[in-house]
């Protein structure tokens, strides 16, 4: 049967569609995605909740002239999908596919990137005041979520719509989940808006108005009356539920419990966000209004495929999946847990033994590890939502009445609280500890989630501690030393199963700045190199140690574990000890482990040759897996010896061009 996806080529396509040809196209989109992402995982449960929004916004609205901004985007495959990509869509978030989220390289039709939450009301109004600058009309429209409303910088945005343009559209997609359930006050807030009975059935009233609404100018136009009329019951209700309110905001009204129109932005809805002639008229209605307006619609994350409704935080980005079942494949045997398992339990632990330690993520107690100590001591965990920010704030402020906070945030999300770090951690020198996971690659999130930056952006941090463990054992060990650490202290690790290696029932107390040893030189006789593996590298360094020592070559291997501060002594001995010395790091090089050590080398004139192998300075593309970028950037064993051997044949060279041998 012909379907009408085939037919969609780009979003001017859908225009042309009958209601009841849409309602199919729904049918057919949600069925690509259940079907092609079940082989390579992705956003799954955001994406159906969008599948009628994404639709209705390119039936009311033209892309590229108009302007989508979506937050995070992790919810953008339909309007990819719409946008001249279907037939790319099941390469999404793999090796030289779909990007994942919005970029701006890879169409006309994505005209803002993301991946991190918050952006979108602030990157739409930019884009509004230099629309309103040329005086041109393209309609900009920022599609946020529920939980994006957690997020600090929204607010900013918000604070600042309403005094900057007159058109501005805003549309709040409300599933009531962020990765897990949303928290805090706009939580409930918002579900008290769609779940106040009284306001319900005006609302029904109102939508079937809206629905009713015959197309044109004097439809608009009474639709702004009907909207007036609705605006002023809702003021009723809510001065019946806070009769307290009964001041008159000097606007001929009462305080409205509506935050956005507080904020001077036109509230519609909230509406069913699955409702596509509701959605349709409702975008047309926005699209009239000469004041900033925002749309309130409800959807229900992972409509349409019963799995992931019933588990929104699995489905809301998952792995590959049996579409009958949802069913993940079994884990490979032999597979070691999670780095984020073990800082998880290991939480637990701590808290048990020591009452001034708390957990906080901003969002992610799935993917941090932190859901063991939300379920094991409830007391002792916060979720303040997507606000990295004021996590670490929060922290700082429990840090000075003698608490050890544990901030378990990815270090790409880390990136949020710099300043916070600086100006409010370090500079009073408090003992907060951060656990950042996806230090290193999130290959298939790509370039705005890979943890590529941390170990630069904390070096020039006075006060800090930060280590890198080379296995969950050592994760332990300095989970525990940085409990009884009076001073900032950071531990990176990547995304992913760990090493495989036992973990002891009693971790061991390291000493700050001190590496291991973990081969000494031999010597052989062999070209002396001294590899320093940092954290999860330490692997590549023990197997092309293995190779190097087959090729003559007297290989030592040594573990930094801390970055800050580096272990000089060590770090001087086999600096002057080897022929040639290698850093191996999973994080760029510029002011990364190495960039330390060639430092150190410069202040102690060290001549000594090293080789840095980690990143290089640019951002590095997503891909299906960490193995395949590794190859191509050159962070594998063979490359590690290669770069070894290809030095050493260069050195000869050089000796014997500089200095011919005399016969
Ligand atoms: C700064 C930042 N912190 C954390 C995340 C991880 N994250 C991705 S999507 C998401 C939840 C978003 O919830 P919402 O905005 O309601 O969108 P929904 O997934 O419900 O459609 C989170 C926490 C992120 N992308 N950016
Ligand atoms: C879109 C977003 O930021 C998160 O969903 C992120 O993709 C989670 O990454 P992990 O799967 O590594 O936890
Ligand atoms: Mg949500």
């Amino acid at each position: 049967m012909s379907r009408y996806l085939d037919m969609i080529d780009g979003p001017a396509h859908v225009k042309k569609l009958t209601l009841p040809q849409l309602h199919q196209l729904a049918e057919e989109i949600r069925y690509e995605l259940i079907t092609k992402l079940s082989k390579n995982g992705g956003h799954l449960g955001p994406n159906l909740g969008v599948v009628e929004l994404t639709m209705a916004l390119h039936y009311v609205f033209t892309t590229p002239k108009d302007k989508f901004v979506w937050d995070v985007s992790h919810q953008i495959y339909v309007h990819k999908i719409l946008t001249g990509r279907k037939d790319r869509f099941h390469t999404i978030r793999t090796t030289d596919g779909l990007n994942g989220f919005a970029l701006r390289t890879e169409s006309e039709h994505d005209c803002y990137g993301a991946g991190h939450a918050g952006t979108a009301l602030s990157a739409a109004l930019g884009m509004c005041a230099a629309r309103d600058q040329r005086g041109t009309d393209e309609q900009i429209i920022s599609i946020f979520g529920d939980a994006a409303l957690t997020n600090g910088i929204s607010f900013e945005g918000l604070n600042n719509i309403s005094t900057t343009t007159k058109k501005f559209i805003g549309i709040l997609n409300d599933n009531e989940w962020s990765i897990a359930k949303n928290v805090g006050a706009i939580a409930s807030y918002l579900n008290k808006l769609i779940t106040n009975p009284r306001y319900n059935r005006l609302q029904k009233d109102f939508e079937r108005w809206l629905r009713r609404m015959p197309k044109g100018d004097l439809a608009i136009k009474l639709g702004h009356k009907a909207e007036e009329a609705f605006k002023g019951a809702v003021n009723d209700i809510t001065l019946q539920q806070n009769p307290a309110s009964t001041e008159s905001d000097g606007r001929g009204g009462f305080g409205s419990s509506l935050i956005f129109e507080e904020m001077g932005l036109r509230y519609l809805g909230p509406i069913d966000g699955h409702d596509l002639p509701l959605l349709i008229n409702c975008l047309e209605f926005a699209k009239t209004c000469d004041h900033p307006v925002v749309l309130h619609v409800l959807t229900k994350k992972g409509k349409g495929y019963d799995v992931a409704i019933q588990q929104p935080e699995k489905f809301h980005g998952t792995g590959p999946y049996d579409v009958q079942t949802g069913a993940s494949p079994a884990a490979k045997p032999g597979v070691a847990p999670a780095w984020q398992d073990v800082f998880g339990q290991t939480m637990v632990k701590l808290c048990q033994n020591n009452n001034n330690i708390v957990g906080i993520t901003a969002a992610m107690p799935s993917g941090t590890g932190l859901k063991f100590l939300e379920k094991a001591m409830p007391q002792k965990y916060y979720d303040v939502g997507i606000a990295e920010e004021h996590a670490v704030l929060f922290a700082a402020g429990m840090a000075t009445m003698g608490f050890h906070p544990v901030c378990a945030i990815y270090s790409t999300f880390l990136q949020r609280s710099y300043d916070i770090i600086i100006h409010d951690v370090a500079l009073q020198d408090l003992p907060v500890i951060f656990c950042m996971d996806r230090a290193g690659l999130s290959p298939q999130d790509g370039p705005t989630h890979h943890g590529l930056f941390d170990i630069s952006y904390l070096r020039c941090v006075p006060n800090i501690i930060a280590m890198a463990p080379k296995d969950e054992d050592e994760l332990v060990d300095m989970m525990f030393t940085a409990t009884h650490q009076n001073h900032p202290t950071f531990i990176r690790y990547p995304r992913g199963a760990g090493e495989g290696v036992p973990i002891k029932d009693q971790p061991r107390m390291l000493e700050i700045g001190k590496a291991e040893v973990i081969q000494n030189f031999f010597n052989t006789g062999g070209r002396k190199v001294a590899l320093f593996g940092l954290g999860n590298m330490m692997s590549v360094a023990r197997k092309a140690a293995m190779e190097l020592t087959a090729e003559g070559f007297d290989v030592a291997i040594v573990n930094p574990r801390f970055t800050k501060p580096i272990d000089a002594g060590t770090t001087e001995f086999y600096g002057r000890a080897a022929d040639l010395v290698v850093t191996l790091e999973d994080h760029v090089l510029p002011g990364g482990y190495g960039s330390s050590v060639l430092e150190l080398f410069s202040e102690k004139q060290i001549q000594t040759p090293v080789v840095r192998i980690g990143w290089p300075d640019k951002f590095i593309e997503h891909a299906s897996s960490v193995e395949y970028l590794r190859e191509k950037h050159g962070l594998t064993v063979p490359s590690t010896v290669a770069q070894v051997k290809a030095h050493f044949a260069t050195a000869v060279e050089v000796s014997a061009t500089k200095f011919p041998v005399v016969a």
